[in-house]
C-alpha cells in the first residue's frame, strides 16, 4: 500500500548535517526545510486561507485536545474533515493531545492505560488514551498525525524520563494498531529522552523499529537552554533514517530554526510568531521590534525594509503602531501575517543556502544583523 507521506532528501548541505528534501503529502508536495504555522483551534489567528498561501504556507498545524474539547472532532469529521471545515487544501498536521494535557489541563493523572485530567474549559473529567487519541485525529483527518506520548518536564530524574520513555513506545504501538486510515493519514513517532542520550537512542531504537514514515522529536522546547536544544539535537537527529523526515515540535524562534537545521531537522511549528504578534512585536532582519513603541509613532518605513511581504509592501511602522494602540484587528493581523512570512521565508532563504553549501556563512551573516550573540 503506498504511504500517506513520503519523504524525498534532495540535497546534504556539504558542511553541516542540514538537508534540502520535500515532503509528499495528500494535499501537496513541499519543500523543506519548511516551518508550520499554528492553527490550535483550527485557525491560524487572524490568517486567511488566501493569506497563508500568499506567505508561502505548506502545512499548518491543528490540536486534537482543543478539538476534542471544542467543537468535537465528531462535528469536524461529519463536516468532511478539517480541510474542509477550514477550507485549507493544503498540508494539516495534528499533534496528538498529550502535551497540551500536561501544558493545559490542571489535575491529571498518567497510567499505563492514558491520561486521566480535567478540561481546561469546565473541569469536566476526561480520559485520553493512545487508542482515543489516534481515533480523533483520524476523524479529524489530517495528513500527518503524531503519535500519543507523554513530554517528560526536561529536568526530571532519570529514572522517571526512563519508565516514561518506554511508556511512550509501548502507547506507539498501540496508537499505530489503532490507526485507522496509513494510506491518507501519516502517523509520525516521537522521539522522548530529555536530555539524556542512551534514552534517546532506546525511543530511536523503539520507534525506527515500528517504520513510522516520520519522525518527530519531542520533549524540547519545554524551558532548556538553547544551548541544551541543541547538544540533544546533536546525538539525536543521527539516530533517525535520513529518507524520513524529522519534525522539531514548538520550535519557532529565528535562530533555533538554524541551528535545527544544521542539525538535520526539516520541519517546525511553535506559536511564537503569532503569540509575539500579538502583543506588537515583530520579528526584522534587523532583530525585533516592538512596533507599539512610542518611537514609531512617525517612522513611515516599513516594519522591515528588507521585507518583500504583503505587510511590508503596504504598511508602514507609524500605522500598524496606531492600529495596535488603538486596539484594531487589523493591526494584530498585520504583524501576525509579517511574522509567520518571516519565518517561512526565512526557511526558504536557508534551502538556497543548503543548495548553495554556504549555510554556516548564511547563519554567521543572520546572526550578525539580527543582533544574536554566541552565548
Ligand atoms: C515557545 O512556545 C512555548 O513553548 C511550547 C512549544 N514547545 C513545545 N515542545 C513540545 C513538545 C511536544 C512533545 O514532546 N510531544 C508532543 N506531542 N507535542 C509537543 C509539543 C511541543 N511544543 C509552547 O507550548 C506552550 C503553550 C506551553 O508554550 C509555548
Amino acid at each position: 500500500m503506498e504511504p500517506a507521506i513520503k519523504y524525498r532528501l534532495i540535497k546534504k548541505e556539504k558542511h553541516t548535517g542540514a538537508r534540502l528534501g520535500e515532503i509528499v503529502t495528500p494535499h501537496g508536495t513541499f519543500k523543506t526545510p519548511m516551518f508550520m504555522p499554528v492553527g490550535t483551534q483550527a485557525s491560524v489567528k487572524t490568517m486567511a486561507p488566501e493569506d497563508l498561501k500568499e506567505m508561502g504556507a505548506g502545512i499548518i498545524l491543528s490540536n486534537t485536545y482543543h478539538l476534542w474539547l471544542r467543537p468535537g472532532e465528531d462535528i469536524v469529521e461529519k463536516a468532511g474533515g478539517l480541510h474542509k471545515f477550514m477550507n485549507w487544501d493544503r498540508g494539516v498536521l495534528t499533534d496528538s493531545g498529550g502535551f497540551q494535557v500536561f501544558s493545559l489541563a490542571k489535575l491529571r493523572d498518567i497510567s499505563e492505560e492514558g491520561v486521566a485530567f480535567k478540561s481546561h474549559l469546565n473541569g469536566e473529567k476526561l480520559f485520553l488514551s493512545p487508542e482515543k487519541a489516534i481515533h480523533v485525529e483520524n476523524a479529524l483527518g489530517a495528513d500527518i498525525m503524531m503519535s500519543f506520548d507523554e513530554c517528560p518536564p526536561f529536568f526530571e530524574s532519570y529514572d522517571y524520563v526512563k519508565k516514561s520513555v518506554e511508556r511512550t513506545s509501548r502507547w506507539a504501538e498501540r496508537g499505530l494498531i489503532a490507526h485507522q486510515n496509513p494510506a491518507t493519514q501519516g502517523l509520525f513517532g516521537i522521539v522522548q529522552g530529555a536530555g539524556f542520550e542512551d534514552l534517546r537512542r532506546q525511543s530511536a531504537r523503539d520507534l525506527v523499529g515500528m517504520d513510522f514514515p516520520g519522525y518527530s522529536i519531542g520533549g524540547l522546547s519545554v524551558g532548556e537552554s538553547k544551548g541544551e536544544m541543541n547538544r540533544v539535537l546533536d546525538f539525536t537527529t543521527p539516530m533517525l533514517p535520513e529518507d524520513k523526515p524529522r519534525y522539531l515540535m514548538g520550535v519557532g524562534s529565528p535562530d533555533a530554526l538554524i541551528d535545527g537545521v544544521i542539525r538535520g531537522v526539516d520541519m517546525f511549528d511553535c506559536v511564537l510568531p503569532t503569540r509575539i504578534a500579538r502583543n506588537g512585536t515583530t520579528m526584522t532582519s534587523q532583530g525585533r521590534l516592538v512596533v507599539k513603541n512610542a518611537k514609531y509613532s512617525e517612522d513611515f518605513r516599513p516594519l522591515d525594509p528588507k521585507c518583500d511581504c504583503y505587510v511590508c509592501k503596504n504598511y508602514t511602522r507609524a500605522y500598524i503602531r496606531h492600529l495596535i494602540k488603538a486596539d484594531e484587528t487589523f493591526g494584530i493581523h498585520l504583524t501576525s501575517y509579517h511574522n509567520l512570512y518571516f519565518l517561512i521565508n526565512l526557511m526558504h532563504q536557508v534551502q538556497d543556502a543548503i543548495e548553495q553549501d554556504n549555510l554556516l556563512e548564511f547563519r554567521e551573516a543572520f546572526f550578525e544583523e539580527y543582533g544574536y550573540n554566541e552565548n
